[in-house]
C-alpha cells in the first residue's frame, strides 16, 4: 500500500479543532502574491519572471486548462496506491521538485531547506548546477532520498568532468541535462529592474568550489571575484553544443540521463538515439521562448514518438493536483514542479516546501479517486477532452 496522501485533508480539518488553520495557502497559486508581499519585487521578480511578454507560461496554464477530466463512478477508489516506477526507481508519487538555481534569494537555508522537505516527503529533489550552496553540502542534507543532479553543461569540457565526478562522488545518481538555455532568454523583467543573482555571485557556489574552474582563473576568486563571475557567466552555458556531443556525457556518466526541454518529437527521436534514457517535456516554465508551444501541447506528440523507449516526464505550469492527473493522461510518467515549491521555500523554509507538496498530492490522490482511478497507471487519454479552443 501506498502513502495516504489524501489524509493531509483531514490533518488540516483535525488541527482546526484547536483553532489552527493552515501557516501557508492551500491553493498554491495564492504564494507568488504572499511572497511578493514578504520578500518584496526583486527576488520574486526573478523567479516570477518570463520570456517575453509571457505568453509561453500563460499558454503552458492555458493548455492544461484547455483539458477537462471525465470523472468516472463506481470504481472502488477506497485503496490508493500514487505510486509509480520512474527511470528503475520507486516514487511514492509522480512529483519531484525541479532544478531551480540561486534559491538563497528566497530563504537563507536554501537548497538546504528544499532538499531535506523533498526527502521528507520521498520525493525526489533536482539539484541545479546553479544552487546557492555547493551540491556536496546539499547532498549531505538528503539523507539516503533519491538524488539527481542538473547539469548546465560547461563550455569547458574539463569543468563538466569535473561536475560529473562531484556529483557521482556524493551520491548523485541521476543527471538531468538541461538544453533549453544555451543562453538566457529575453527576460523583460530582469531587464527592467536590471537584476540578475548571479551577476551578485549568488548561484555559483558550485563553480567557484571547483578545481577544473579555479584553474581557469588568473587570481583567487576571493581576491577577484568580479573575474570570477564573469568567467562563470562565459562558462555556465555553451551554445556551440550539438547532437554528437551527448557521446561524452554517455561516457562519462554511467546512471540514467534525462534530457530537460525537450519539446519536439524529432528531437525525443535523436535523444532515444544517442542513449539517453529519458526526456523532459519542458518550456523552462516559459522562461526560455516566447511564443513557445505550450508543455501540455507538446506532450502526448513526444509520448507518441519514444513512450516506449524513453521515461518521459514534464513540466512548465503545474500549479495543482489536478494538472499532474492531466499531465498523467497525456502521457506523462511523473511531473516536476518549479516555482510552487519556490514560494514556499520563500514564505516557510523547509515546512513550506512541505506543504507544497503535502498539497499537490493530497489533491492529486484525490483527483484521482474522484475521478475513478487507484493508480496512476489506469489514467490514460480516454480521462480527458478538449474544450474547444
Ligand atoms: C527561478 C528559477 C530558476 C530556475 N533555474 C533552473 C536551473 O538552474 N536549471 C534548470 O534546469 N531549470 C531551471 N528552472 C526551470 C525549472 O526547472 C522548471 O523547468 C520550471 O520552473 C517549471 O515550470 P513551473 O515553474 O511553472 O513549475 C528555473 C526556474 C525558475 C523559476
Ligand atoms: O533563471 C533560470 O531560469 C535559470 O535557469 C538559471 C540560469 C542560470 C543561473 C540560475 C538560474
Amino acid at each position: 500500500m501506498g502513502k495516504h496522501w489524501a489524509d493531509f485533508q483531514y490533518e488540516i480539518y483535525l488541527n482546526g479543532m484547536t483553532g489552527a488553520v493552515p501557516r501557508l495557502p492551500t491553493d498554491l497559486t495564492r504564494l507568488e502574491e504572499l511572497t511578493e508581499q514578504r520578500l518584496g519585487p526583486g527576488p520574486v521578480g526573478y523567479v516570477a519572471g518570463n520570456a517575453g511578454n509571457g505568453s509561453t507560461a500563460r499558454a503552458n496554464r492555458a493548455a492544461l486548462e484547455r483539458r477537462r477530466i471525465v470523472p468516472r463512478m463506481l470504481r472502488d477508489v477506497h485503496e490508493r496506491d500514487l505510486s509509480v516506477e520512474v527511470l528503475g526507481r520507486a516514487l511514492p508519487a509522480p512529483l519531484a521538485l525541479a532544478p531551480v538555481g540561486v534559491l538563497s534569494i528566497m530563504h537563507p537555508d536554501a537548497e538546504s531547506a528544499a532538499a531535506r522537505a523533498a526527502a521528507a516527503q520521498g520525493v525526489p529533489f533536482v539539484l541545479s548546477s546553479a544552487s546557492s550552496t555547493p551540491m556536496e553540502q546539499v547532498a549531505e542534507a538528503m539523507g539516503d532520498a533519491e538524488r539527481w543532479f542538473q547539469l548546465y553543461w560547461p563550455r569547458d569540457p574539463e569543468v563538466a568532468r569535473s561536475f560529473l565526478n562531484r556529483a557521482r562522488a556524493a551520491g548523485f545518481s541521476v543527471l538531468v541535462v538541461t538544453l533549453d538555455t544555451p543562453l538566457l532568454a529575453w527576460r523583460p523583467r530582469d531587464l527592467d529592474q536590471a537584476y540578475l543573482p548571479f551577476l551578485h555571485g549568488v548561484g555559483t557556489a558550485n563553480y567557484f568550489s571547483d578545481p577544473a574552474f579555479q584553474a581557469g582563473l588568473a587570481k583567487p576568486v576571493h581576491e577577484d571575484p568580479n573575474a570570477a563571475v564573469t568567467h562563470f557567466v562565459g562558462m555556465f552555458a555553451d551554445p556551440a553544443k550539438s547532437w554528437p556531443d551527448l557521446a561524452f556525457l554517455r561516457e562519462n556518466w554511467d546512471g540514467p540521463i534525462v534530457l530537460k526541454g525537450v519539446l519536439h518529437p524529432d528531437d525525443a527521436r535523436q535523444a532515444a538515439e544517442a542513449g539517453m534514457d529519458g526526456v523532459v517535456v519542458s518550456n523552462h516554465g516559459g522562461r526560455q521562448v516566447a511564443g513557445s508551444v505550450a508543455t501540455a501541447d507538446a506532450l502526448p506528440r513526444v509520448t507518441e514518438a519514444v513512450g516506449d523507449r524513453l521515461t518521459v516526464l514534464f513540466d512548465s505550469g503545474i500549479r495543482t493536483g489536478d494538472d499532474i492527473f492531466k499531465a498523467l493522461a497525456l502521457g506523462a510518467r511523473a511531473v516536476l514542479v518549479g516555482r510552487p515549491y519556490v514560494y514556499g521555500l520563500g514564505l516557510d523554509g523547509r515546512p513550506g516546501v512541505e506543504h507544497v507538496i503535502r498539497c499537490l498530492l493530497a489533491e492529486l490522490d484525490l483527483t484521482l479517486a474522484l475521478s475513478g482511478h487507484a493508480t496512476p497507471g489506469t489514467i490514460g487519454p480516454a480521462d480527458l477532452v478538449e474544450d474547444p479552443a
